[in-house]
């Protein structure tokens, strides 16, 4: 259990409460205000995948925590109850009667509880401020896949071959069967719970499909592994794949999922990714190796760019069936059956996520729990747990990140529509009191991205942290077991569009640059032309053994065809944007 980093110290209500407004009243309404700013819609974006929403989800399942969430929804059920609110755990969220789109429902309060803390639990005095935990290893280092201790690696692995335990089902592998938490499939059809290091492989849609292939793509490598070095044991197979399987998803974050949300230039500038072939030995032992709150917080804001509709696609592209996505949380039978799966898995590349529109999908806003709850907003929840966190507001947020800060409402429409700034100065009394994640619902996306300035710098430095504080870190050559430049020059050709080639059901073409949509200098080509790195630079010559890379290597990619821009980063133009 760590406790999160705090980007600036918390602001909470005297007695630990949710944060107040400058003069102790309670915070506008997080409904009224969620309504109001972002009404419920369905646009499309016409740039992005809905992979740009899915491997964010899997950071989320990598380096936070779920038990809060847990708590409200099957243990807390109680805090619109009469009296509810009594309860110091609960943080209801009121539905005003002329509500626009509950109005004509019954629907007059929203279930939410507070974080439970380090305090609730009795290991910190009250006198402290109330600090949230996170039982989460908070590094990039897929523990949404391996578990977050020792035995759950150990539950999960073979001891053989350095192979995790799997279940092959129509010519694919799986997690084996077993995992009690997926309540939500619907037998006798759906009996399928995946049994891996990690829960949430059974959890949101996104991280169900992503999970699984980087759960094949450990088991891939370490077979190749084992055929370039028979004498490697189970224990340096599982290792060194882990390694490298943990390398590959490090890359495709930093170098092809960032630079789509938030530029290129904005990276490198901000010394988050380099352009180089070497090593980036930026490891920093003062920097503690934790998540900020503002980072979870904050990234909440792609909610708002979630699409409701699961779409599910043939292989040749024809839109085959949309169903509800929230309907198939913790519910893999489900997407193992109907070829749900593989559609899903062509959807990932071939669906739009939804437009940064000040919108919210209407599935996203207000049954988000799916059929855990009848009526949830996580939009407004997001508001809400900002306040609970003690978050200081968004100003503050501003000058942390050397924005300039708004002294009047006024001075907001350089950087938010004109409709968002009234709604703010017809809900907020004081311009200091605008709580964080309304100010980054509000704001405009940056040049060359698609969020706004202080989402971008909240990212940024929970970026720089989890890469300066891992001294593990791919790129970083001072650690026993650090890539060597050639290893490293090889994991720099992985993207998004090979792991989906490898390990996604029934896929044999996709667009090279899967997070943009398929179009003009991005069609969907074979899979044979996806650069894929070469694990010979893995040969242990002290195996001494005769295996050359055709015995394990479909394709061999001509590395003189790459330039620095295929290495490093997308050599699209985001400006369009
Ligand atoms: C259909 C897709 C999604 C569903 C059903 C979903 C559902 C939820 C729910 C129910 C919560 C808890 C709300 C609360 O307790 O207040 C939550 C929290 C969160 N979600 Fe999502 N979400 C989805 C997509 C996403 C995406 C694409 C991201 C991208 C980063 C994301 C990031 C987060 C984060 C960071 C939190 C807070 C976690 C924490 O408090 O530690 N979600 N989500």
């Amino acid at each position: 259990m760590t406790p999160y980093h705090r980007m600036l110290p918390s602001n909470h209500a005297m007695d630990g409460g949710l944060r107040t407004s400058t003069t102790g009243q309670q915070l506008p309404n997080a409904r009224t205000l969620r309504v109001a700013l972002m009404s419920d819609g369905r646009v499309h974006n016409k740039r992005f995948t809905q992979l740009i929403t899915y491997l964010p989800l899997i950071m989320t399942a990598d380096t936070t925590t779920v038990h809060d969430t847990i708590n409200y929804v099957l243990f807390t059920r109680t805090c619109c109850a009469p009296g509810g609110e009594l309860n110091p755990m609960c943080m209801p969220i009121e539905v005003p009667t002329d509500d626009l789109h509950l109005r004509r429902s019954n629907v007059r309060c929203l279930n939410l509880t507070r974080a439970i803390t380090y305090q609730a639990l009795g290991c910190a005095p009250n006198s402290l401020p109330p600090e949230r935990i996170n039982t989460s290893p908070p590094l990039l280092d897929l523990s949404s896949l391996y578990g977050n201790d020792q035995l759950s690696v150990n539950r999960s692995r073979q001891m053989r071959g350095g192979l995790l335990r799997a279940d092959v089902i129509k010519g694919k592998e799986w997690p084996p069967n077993g995992n009690p938490v997926c309540f939500l499939n619907q037998p006798p059809r759906e009996t399928r719970c995946h049994d891996s290091g990690h829960f949430s492989i059974n959890s949101l849609v996104g991280i169900q499909l992503l999970g699984i292939w980087q759960y094949r793509n450990h088991n891939y490598l370490a077979r190749i592994l084992q055929q370039i070095n028979p004498c490697w044991d189970d224990q340096t197979l599982f290792t060194v794949a882990r390694d490298i399987n943990i390398a590959y998803y490090q890359h495709i974050v930093y170098y092809e999922l960032m630079p789509a949300l938030m530029g290129h230039e904005f990276l490198l500038r901000n010394n988050i990714i380099y352009n180089t072939y070497g090593h980036v030995d930026d490891y920093d032992d003062s920097l503690e190796p934790r998540v900020s709150i503002e980072y979870v917080m904050g990234t909440r804001w792609f909610h708002s760019i979630q699409e409701g509709r699961l779409q599910l696609y043939s292989k040749e592209g024809r839109l085959l069936d949309e169903l509800a996505m929230v309907d198939y949380s913790l519910r893999p039978g489900g997407m193992m059956i109907n070829n749900t799966f593989e559609g899903a898995t062509q959807g990932s590349f071939r669906q739009p996520c939804a437009d940064v529109d000040y919108l919210v999908d209407p599935d996203v806003g207000e049954r988000i729990l799916g059929p855990l709850q009848f009526a949830s907003d996580v939009t407004a929840s997001d508001i809400n747990k900002g306040r609970d966190m003690g978050l200081p507001s968004y100003n503050k947020y501003r000058q942390y990140c050397g924005l300039p800060v708004a002294k009047t409402f006024d001075d907001l429409y350089n950087w938010m529509p004109k409709d968002q700034v009234d709604v703010l100065a017809r809900t907020y009394e004081y311009i200091d009191d605008l709580d964080l994640m309304a100010g980054i619902l509000a704001e405009k996306p940056m040049h060359g991205a698609i969020m706004g300035p202080t989402l971008a710098c909240i990212m940024a430095d929970q970026l720089l942290r989890w890469r300066r504080a891992d001294r593990f870190w791919y790129e970083n050559s001072i650690h026993p077991g650090a890539f060597t430049p050639d290893q490293l020059y090889e994991i720099r050709k992985i993207s998004m569009a090979r792991i989906i080639c490898d390990h996604g059901d029934s896929v044999d073409s996709v667009q090279p640059f899967a997070f943009l949509l398929p179009g003009i200098r991005n069609e969907i080509v074979d899979c044979s032309t996806i650069p894929a790195p070469n694990l010979e630079t893995w040969r242990d010559q002290r195996c001494a053994v005769n295996v050359t890379s055709e015995n394990f290597k479909p394709t061999l990619y001509n590395l003189s065809d790459l330039t620095l821009d295929d290495l490093t980063g997308i050599p699209i133009d985001y400006n369009q944007f």
